[in-house]
């Protein structure tokens, strides 16, 4: 069955090509959706593709039964409900580059047309009127822009504003001296910036943290005949205050390209002549619509197809070259987590993990990840992703510690998982051998070395001759055809154990014969 893609809101047709030429995807293409209307639809697909238009709500994804990721052609989220996709396993992923530059071009078209009023004048000469009195504008030379959020857009957009001599200062929580050094403009706190600037424009996500940033007190601490400008969201401004503070000529123009509440028609921020705006056009280039539908058709197709991806909005991001040099262990995380999952018996309560060797250097979370997702899988089956699985251990209160270790035992790397239920600890370790593949090399307190694939019994027994030969024997009489064996024991005629890889699965009733043989302690069969 191919993969089933829904596009909801309008995407480059150039863009979408690698989606619409890949023979495992069917693309469905439906703009200007209702709620109810996508509800109804949205679990047959695998993958949604949004811009802004569509409101991914938590309700429509508690529809989206077989919904593995949602693709974001833009930047912003804040039209999709991320805590509800992270708790639902699913993945988000933006397309944050493509529209930098564009987004930047727009702000600075909004700039020069706010400080020469060219809307309003052209608005006044098309309907016959030549007016060439009520529209001195101001020049930007010389002038202090004040950018709130100096990301990938405010950036660029300090860039090109330089280019018309204008002074730069900023505000934002990740900018350094330094940098702002590097850039050639000014670092400031937040109130210094609206106190100095000429024109203030804002380039932040909206996050609850920004949720009117700019407010009627922030007005206040404004120049007199400041511009306002807003290419980022509706929302970082407070629109009341925006309102106020051009009704009693603190401000002297806004630009808005965003609102509150899109479309925004009937605004009454719109009814006043010192306001211009765009439809929320920033991204709206031939050249950022394709950049984004081909970055996140890419991306989507990855993730469909369960290969490495990078924009993930509800993971933390792990730059490629780290994600490149930790992907091997993936694979090995995850048998060790399903493999201590299989043997303990008891409620899960902790998980810790440590590695050591060459995993020392490295940012292992993503294998914790998948540690607990190889652990939680067992029980709760395929509603446990990479995404979730740390939600979903938190939710059952089973705590989860990572370590690292310098002492390195011998191996060049080494994954040790400890896991804690209300009975019994347990412990395996695990690493990845050069060209070989990797290996569980220690269950609890007994050096092993076998391949965590496929179907493996795990025996404990006592350490007595005759007790490997009447396994084998057993096995041999039910057709169970042993491809491994390994012994390991604490000590002479002590507790040992014994692990065998054999080619199928084993029937319940010769794992119940093999636990009642002379010395045997327990059977577990595990399957990875
Ligand atoms: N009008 C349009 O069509 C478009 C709008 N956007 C909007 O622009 C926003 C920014 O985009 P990028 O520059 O690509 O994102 P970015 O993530 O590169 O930059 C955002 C910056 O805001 C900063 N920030 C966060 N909280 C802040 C605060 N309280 N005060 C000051 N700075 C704060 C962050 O540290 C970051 O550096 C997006 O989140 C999106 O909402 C993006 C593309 C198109
Ligand atoms: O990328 C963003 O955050 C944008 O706001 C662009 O929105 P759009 O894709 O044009 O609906």
């Amino acid at each position: 069955m191919p993969f089933k893609v829904l596009i909801s809101d309008p995407l480059s047709d150039d863009g979408i090509q690698v989606l619409l030429q890949a023979e495992d995807v069917e693309v469905h293409r439906q703009s200007g959706l209702s709620e109810a209307e996508l509800c109804s639809i949205i679990a047959d697909f695998d993958a949604l593709i949004v811009r802004s238009q569509t409101q991914v709500t938590k309700d429509l994804l508690s529809h989206a039964t077989k919904l593995k990721v949602i693709g974001r052609a833009g930047v912003g989220v804040d039209n999709i409900a991320l805590q509800a996709a992270t708790e639902l396993g699913i993945v988000v992923i933006n397309a944050p580059d493509g529209n930098t530059i564009s987004t930047a071009e727009h702000t600075m078209s909004m700039l020069m047309s706010l400080s020469r009023r060219i809307p309003q004048a052209y608005l006044k000469l098309k309907q016959n009127e030549w007016d060439r009195k009520s529209f001195v504008g101001v020049e930007l030379n010389g002038k202090t822009l004040g950018i709130v959020g100096l990301g990938r857009i405010g950036a660029e957009v300090a860039k090109r504003a330089k280019g018309f001599n204008m002074q730069i200062v900023a505000f934002d929580p990740f900018l350094t001296q330094e940098k702002a050094e590097k850039l050639g403009i000014r670092y400031a706190g937040l109130e210094t910036v609206l106190a100095e600037a000429d024109f203030i424009t804002v380039h932040t996500p909206l996050l609850k943290e920004t949720k009117h940033l700019i407010s009627h007190k922030q007005f206040e601490l404004m120049k007199q005949g400041v511009h306002i400008l807003n290419c980022a969201r509706g929302g970082i401004i407070d629109e009341d205050a925006l309102y106020h503070a051009i009704m009693n000529k603190k401000v002297a123009g806004a630009a808005l390209d965003v609102f509150e509440i899109e479309p925004a028609v009937n605004h009454p921020l719109l009814e006043l002549p010192e306001v211009i705006a765009t439809p929320h056009l920033g991204a709206s280039t031939v050249e950022a619509q394709e950049n984004v539908a081909i970055d996140v058709s890419h991306e989507v197709l990855h993730i469909l197809r369960d290969l490495p991806f990078k924009n993930a909005v509800n993971l933390p991001s792990v730059p490629s070259h780290i994600m490149k040099k930790v992907q091997p262990f993936f694979v090995l995380s995850e048998n060790l987590g399903s493999f201590l999952a299989q043997l303990t018996i008891g409620a899960p309560q902790e998980i810790d993990i440590q590695y050591s060797g060459d995993l020392t250097e490295l940012d292992v979370a993503p294998l914790t990840r998948n540690v607990i997702k190889g652990l939680l899988a067992y029980h709760l089956g395929y509603q446990v992703n990479y995404v979730n699985a740390p939600h979903l251990a938190k939710l059952r209160d089973i705590t989860i510690s990572e370590k690292k270790n310098t002492l390195n035992k011998g191996f060049t790397n080494l994954i040790t998982v400890e896991l804690k239920t209300n009975q019994e600890t347990r412990t395996v370790s695990g690493t990845l051998l050069n060209g070989l593949g990797s290996r569980i090399v220690k269950v609890d307190e007994f050096s092993v070395d076998v391949v965590p694939k496929g179907h493996l019994i795990y025996i404990c027994h006592q350490d007595k001759p005759g007790v490997i030969g009447r396994v084998g024997t057993l096995l041999g009489t039910h057709d169970v055809n042993i491809a491994t064996m390994q012994v390991g024991r604490a000590d002479v005629g002590g507790a040992a154990i014994m692990m065998l890889t054999i080619d199928k699965q084993a029937r319940k009733e010769v794992l119940d014969h093999l636990g009642e043989l002379e010395e045997i302690v327990n059977v577990t069969e595990i399957d990875l």
